[in-house]
């Protein structure tokens, strides 16, 4: 590619390899541009770790898969997915990958790092948001959800580990290693190989193993009532128990649910998939947006807003 010689009028183009502003072009990152720190979290198949860019100081958290268990719990396919998804998924509210790399023993993922940690651990702490944090703290997950579905993603493991919170208290949905991206043209969009978390877990799941959409909603549906009374609405004493409270939608409200608010989960959590609000069949989760539960809240541009403080 000869270099176009300057002229008075023509400014030198910078050559295809380099960026609009002559930038160095992004180069694969390697395990030695990084010093790895604290851990953050450990996963069934993966380690979370606070990981420093040597050049540029920025922190990260580094998702590390030991390779020799990826390939012993024949789970080579979900790192595959997880990465594919993961580079596909662009959101403010979706975790960011930044690099994907590998040595000899483990596979690294370079995310964004979440400070705040996981939603649940602000539930647990606070016994249940006020109202105004479970509405605005919903509303940011319907809108990360209603992207991916978008995306066409199924996450199908949605729960409040899976929702962090960035330094400036917004979420960050993460954990895409069982999520289902389907292609353009898919005819059946609809997923039979995995089962959820069993609190979180849709009643067409366990009975005809099929997921979709409305599936993503019913953990929605769970998420919410969470949010408001602490804790997940179908918990047995064992993942049967739970399986068998959901199956006969054995909840019920703890005294002092806003009546909105309760109107919201009940037209959610409904065994029939398509009678859900927020169903594939009505609409889609936009339909979730005009519940009287979420009047005064400004849908649009969630992440310029600043969350109420969390109490
Ligand atoms: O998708 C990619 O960017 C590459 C493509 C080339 C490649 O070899 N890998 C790793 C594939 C892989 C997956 C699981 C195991 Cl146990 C070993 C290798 C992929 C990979 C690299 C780093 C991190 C994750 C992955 Cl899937």
């Amino acid at each position: 590619q000869p270099r176009q010689t300057a002229t008075a009028e023509q400014p030198p183009q910078p050559s295809p390899s380099q960026d609009a502003i002559g930038r160095q072009p992004a180069r694969k990152r390697v395990v030695s541009d990084f010093d790895f720190g604290r851990t953050l979290g450990e996963g069934s198949y993966s380690t979370v770790v606070e990981a420093t860019e040597r050049a540029t100081g920025r922190v990260y958290a580094a998702k590390i898969l030991d390779k020799r268990h990826i390939i012993k719990e024949k789970k080579i396919k979900y790192v595959n997915i997880e990465r594919d998804i993961l580079q596909a998924l662009h959101h403010p509210f979706v975790v960011r990958l930044h690099y994907a790399f590998q040595d000899s023993q483990s596979l690294y993922f370079i995310l964004d790092l979440a400070p705040n940690g996981e939603l649940l651990a602000w539930i647990r702490k606070l016994g249940g948001l006020a109202e105004a944090c479970a509405r605005f703290y919903l509303a940011e997950i319907i809108t990360a959800v209603e992207y991916m579905h978008a995306e066409r993603t199924l996450h199908r493991d949605i729960k409040p580990e899976n929702i962090l919170l960035g330094s400036n208290m917004h979420i960050l949905v993460t954990d895409f290693g069982t999520a289902k991206m389907f292609k353009k043209d898919e005819p059946d969009q609809r997923a039979y190989s995995f089962v959820g978390t069993a609190e979180y877990v849709s009643p067409e799941l366990l009975t005809d193993k099929a997921a979709d959409c409305n599936s993503d909603l019913w953990a929605i549906g769970c998420i919410a009532f969470q949010l408001l009374t602490g804790r997940p609405p179908f918990k047995g004493s064992n993942e049967y128990q739970t399986f068998q409270k959901v199956l006969k939608l054995d909840y019920a409200f703890p005294p002092g649910v806003p009546p909105h608010a309760r109107d919201l989960v009940e037209r959610i959590l409904v065994l029939d998939p398509a009678s859900r609000l927020g169903s594939t069949q009505r609409g889609g989760l936009r339909e979730l947006r005009a519940h009287p539960f979420f009047r005064g809240l400004e849908w649009h541009g969630l992440p310029a807003q600043t969350p109420p403080p969390m109490a």
